[in-house]
C-alpha cells in the first residue's frame, strides 16, 4: 500500500452529526410548509436513517433531490443564485448550508483522535495521504480542526464542482485524489463512513475499502462494498 485516502465528515471529523442536524432543520421546515399546502403530513427527517440513506456522503443538491424523492416530492432545480430557502433544489440546499455554517460556528470542529493518531503514524512510515469530501465546507473544517498539514492532497466539493466530477457513488473524487498523489488505485486504501463512499471506492477498484462505522451502519457498509468494517482506527504500534 502506498497511499491512504480518507473521507472527512464522520471519518476524520465529527461533522457528519452537524450536517445531519442542519439537514433536519431545513427539511422539517420545508415538509411542514409543504404538508400544509398539500393537506397531508410528511414524515419528518430521521437523523439516522434518512441521513444515512439519502444524503450521507453525497453532494449537497443530490442530497436535497434524493431526500425529497423519498417523500414523493418533486420541485424545480432552480438557479445558483436562488435565495436560501426558495423552494427549489438549489434554494433548499443553500438554506441547509446556512444552518450548517451556523451550527459549525456554535459547535466548533471535533477531530477524531483515533484517526489523527493513526494517519500520523502511517504518514511517518512514508505513506501518502489525501482527504476527500463532497462538502464545499471541507477546507473550512480542515482549517478549524488544525489539520492543514496532515494531507498532501485535498479533493472536495469545490474542486469537484470545478472539475465537474460525478458525486459518490461514482468513483471520480477518489480517482482524482489518487491522481494528485501520483498513486494507482491498486496501491491505495480508502476509508469511508457512507454507503455511497464505499460503493465509490469499490467502483474505483481500490486495493482496500475500509468502512468506518461510528454508529450502527456496519451492515450497509458491507453490503455496498466495504472489504472490512471497523468502528475506530486501531492504536498505531
Ligand atoms: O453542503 P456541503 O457542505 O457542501 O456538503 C455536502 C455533503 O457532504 C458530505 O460529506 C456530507 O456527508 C453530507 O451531509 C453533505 O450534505
Amino acid at each position: 500500500m502506498k497511499a491512504l485516502i480518507l473521507d472527512m465528515d464522520g471519518v476524520i471529523t465529527n461533522t457528519a452529526v452537524v450536517h445531519a442536524e442542519a439537514w433536519k432543520k431545513m427539511t422539517d421546515l420545508f415538509l411542514k410548509k409543504r404538508g400544509e399546502k398539500d393537506g397531508k403530513s410528511y414524515k419528518p427527517f430521521d437523523v439516522v436513517e434518512d441521513y444515512r440513506s439519502y444524503v450521507d456522503g453525497m453532494p449537497r443538491y443530490d442530497g436535497v433531490r434524493n431526500f425529497l424523492e423519498s417523500r414523493g416530492i418533486t420541485i424545480p432545480e432552480g438557479e445558483a443564485a436562488d435565495d436560501d430557502g426558495k423552494e427549489t433544489i438549489i434554494g433548499l440546499g443553500n438554506l441547509k448550508n446556512l444552518y450548517f455554517q451556523e451550527l459549525l460556528k456554535q459547535n466548533g470542529v471535533v477531530v477524531f483522535e483515533d484517526t489523527l493518531a493513526w494517519v500520523k503514524a502511517y504518514k511517518k512510515n512514508g505513506l501518502k495521504t489525501a482527504v476527500i469530501s463532497s462538502s464545499k465546507n471541507c477546507f473550512d473544517i480542515i482549517r478549524r480542526g488544525g489539520l492543514e498539514q496532515l494531507f498532501e492532497a485535498r479533493v472536495d466539493g469545490l474542486v469537484s464542482g470545478e472539475l465537474k466530477l460525478k458525486g459518490k457513488p461514482e468513483p471520480d473524487i477518489f480517482l482524482e485524489a489518487a491522481k494528485r498523489l501520483g498513486v494507482k488505485p491498486e496501491e491505495t486504501a480508502i476509508f469511508e463512513d457512507a454507503w455511497a463512499g464505499v460503493a465509490a471506492g469499490k467502483a474505483g477498484n481500490f486495493a482496500l475499502v475500509v468502512g468506518i462505522n461510528r454508529g450502527n451502519a456496519g451492515q450497509t457498509l458491507e453490503e455496498n462494498g466495504a472489504d472490512i468494517v471497523i468502528s475506530k482506527f486501531p492504536k498505531p504500534e
